[in-house]
């Protein structure tokens, strides 16, 4: 059986609007998938519905059969903890599964490697409660890696972390690709760091896949514009794209039919709403006594 993530119509709705919409598409295992696009795009639904923790409508499958929730680990955006525990015990939570009333070895050793890998050891005996941000970040994003899952799907889990840590998670998370055969299913706003982490990278408008494929093919000044109203300058670098943001997009303003003095006096809606009736010129005065009758 292929191991692959397959969408098949997938919508969300929240009461009557449609927040995702109609997608469909399929992700082979073995990469890193990065989903980006601007706030409200229904990203964070989208994972959702594939975590199975939204009702959706269409279907998510895990090749031929349907997806078992015991081999997809999901981290939540804003994830974070007050649990009165330590950081190894947090890990071990991660395979509470395997566990049974005495921790063994082996998910002792694997926790331990984990701490070793994400740089926590020198945090392992501290209550993760009181944590920074990022350093919980690092330790629920290790708990999720102690199951083994097949899917990862992470929603903005590297967004409180510094840029050396942000590198240690993408080559974390490339190791574990590599060794297990996972997917990974990543949210994130960063498009440079999508750049580098991902194989495929995914651009979702208004719960639509509005461009997918590789970094550099998905991350054009004219993608960036159409998805963002930003205007960017794209450079290739040997790292792949980099995104440098020039500024907002100026929105596309119906043309005037006042001179320029007349618009400063005058009244947008009023304008407006001639500007659709009247092609030619016509003095402001006119125009308001025309309202005013
Ligand atoms: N529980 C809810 N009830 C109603 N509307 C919701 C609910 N959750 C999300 N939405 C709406 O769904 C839309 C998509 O939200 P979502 O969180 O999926 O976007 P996102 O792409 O992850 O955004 P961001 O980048 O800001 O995290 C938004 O308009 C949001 O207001």
């Amino acid at each position: 059986m292929k191991e692959e993530l397959i969408l098949d119509g997938v919508s969300v709705r929240w009461g009557r609007l449609t927040i995702v919409d109609s997608l469909s598409l399929s992700l082979p295992a073995n990469q890193i998938v990065a989903l980006a696009g601007p706030n409200g795009a229904g990203k964070s639904t989208l994972l959702g519905a594939i975590a199975g923790r939204l009702a959706h409508s269409g279907s998510v499958r895990w090749g031929a059969g349907p997806l078992n929730a015991r081999s997809v680990g999901f981290m939540p955006q804003h994830c974070c903890t007050k649990a009165d525990l330590s950081v190894l015990q947090t890990l071990l939570l991660g395979c509470h599964e395997q566990l049974g009333f005495r921790v063994g070895e082996g998910e002792l050793e694997q926790a331990s490697e984990m701490l070793h890998e994400f740089g926590l050891e020198a945090l392992a005996r501290r209550q993760v409660g009181t944590l920074s941000g990022g350093q919980q970040q690092l330790v629920l994003l290790a708990q999720r890696l102690m199951r083994r899952p097949k899917l990862l799907i992470l929603d903005e889990s590297t967004c409180a972390l510094d840029i050396r840590h942000q590198l240690t998670v993408l080559d974390i998370l490339r190791k574990y690709v590599a060794r297990t055969g996972a997917l990974v299913l990543m949210a994130i706003h960063d498009l440079n760091l999508a750049a580098r982490a991902a194989d495929i990278l995914l651009l979702l408008r208004a719960g639509r896949l509005m461009a997918w494929g590789t970094a550099a093919e998905v991350l054009t000044a004219e993608n960036v514009a159409a998805i963002y109203d930003v205007e960017a300058r794209v450079l290739a670098t040997d790292d792949g794209p980099c995104v440098l943001p020039i500024g907002p997009r100026q929105p596309m303003k119906p043309p005037s039919p006042f001179p320029q003095e007349q618009r400063a006096v005058g009244n947008v809606h009023l304008q407006y709403r001639v500007a659709r009736e009247h092609t030619r010129h016509m003095p402001l005065e006119a125009l308001n006594q025309r309202q005013s009758t």
